[in-house]
């Protein structure tokens, strides 16, 4: 299998108030090109930090990281392209309309016009939200705004798409739809990467989860082998086999 991001002795340290807090303490893994990757763990593991650093949205501390082929720091300009990223906080623009949004995200990345109006009709119409293809997104429910911000994160179609915590805080009807979502992206040959708190929806989707824990990679493997190298019956007992019962910070 082709790694399509190569992670290598990341660590991420964060400077805050006179203290160093390690946010990601010397991590290596590959993802797979065309893999639905998870990361799992409790809160402050690492997750968004590490995600931060595979979008180029932060610099590693020490170690290097590479996706499709281009390194994190040196040619974050070549990977802006290839990837699209829907945050933990989403970042809509209240005071534009749904379309509006879309077609922000489509000049900045320079979609072609005609295409870029095609993708907009056939994505609004996929994520049911065509009859508020007009309204600002300002009013829109949570659901909404999730389902508008992962089309907005394809609209240049990406290679790969990191997705953090797709589907906190939403309704069973909406998770269902960013499951199939997340599938379909994957079965047009997408890899996907994202963090979740929801064990079944890492179990539903994953070809591989990665357990983080206190900075550290403490596992990765698919979730029938993690499953059965602890002897757990799913993966929320996976997960306290690994980080224990412990509440965090
Ligand atoms: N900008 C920052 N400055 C200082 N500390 C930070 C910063 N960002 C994250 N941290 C710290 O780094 C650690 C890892 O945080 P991170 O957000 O990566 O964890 P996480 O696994 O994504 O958690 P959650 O599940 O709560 O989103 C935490 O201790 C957090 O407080």
């Amino acid at each position: 299998m082709e790694p399509i991001i190569e992670v290598r002795n990341l660590v991420k340290i964060f400077h805050s108030r006179g203290r160093e807090i390690t946010a990601v303490n010397d991590v290596s893994f590959d993802v797979f090109k065309g893999e639905i990757f998870g990361m799992i763990g409790p809160n402050g593991a690492g997750k968004s930090t590490t995600f931060s650093v595979l979008t180029t949205l932060l610099k590693p501390t020490t170690g290097s990281v590479k996706v499709a082929g281009f390194d994190v720091e040196k040619e974050d300009g070549r990977i802006r392209p290839i990837i699209g990223i829907v945050p933990q906080k989403l970042s809509l623009y209240p005071l534009l309309t749904a379309r509006e949004n879309l077609e922000l995200m489509g000049n900045l990345y320079n979609v072609p016009k005609k295409i870029m109006e095609e993708r907009i009709d056939y994505y609004l119409k996929l994520v049911g939200l065509e009859a508020s293809a007009d309204r600002f997104t300002g009013g829109f429910s949570g659901g909404m705004k999730q389902r508008l911000s992962v089309i907005s994160a394809v609209i240049h179609d990406p290679e790969i798409l990191f997705w953090d915590e797709p589907s906190t805080g939403l309704d069973p009807q909406t998770r269902n739809v960013i499951w199939k979502l997340a599938k379909k992206f994957n079965g047009e040959g997408k890899t996907l990467i994202f963090t979740t708190h929801y064990m079944e929806e890492a179990d539903n989707l994953c070809d591989r989860v990665a357990v983080m824990d206190l900075g550290k990679m403490v596992a990765l493997d698919d979730p029938e082998r993690l499953k059965e190298n602890t002897g757990s019956t799913n993966l929320e007992e996976v997960f306290v086999h690994f980080t224990g019962a412990e509440v965090r910070d």
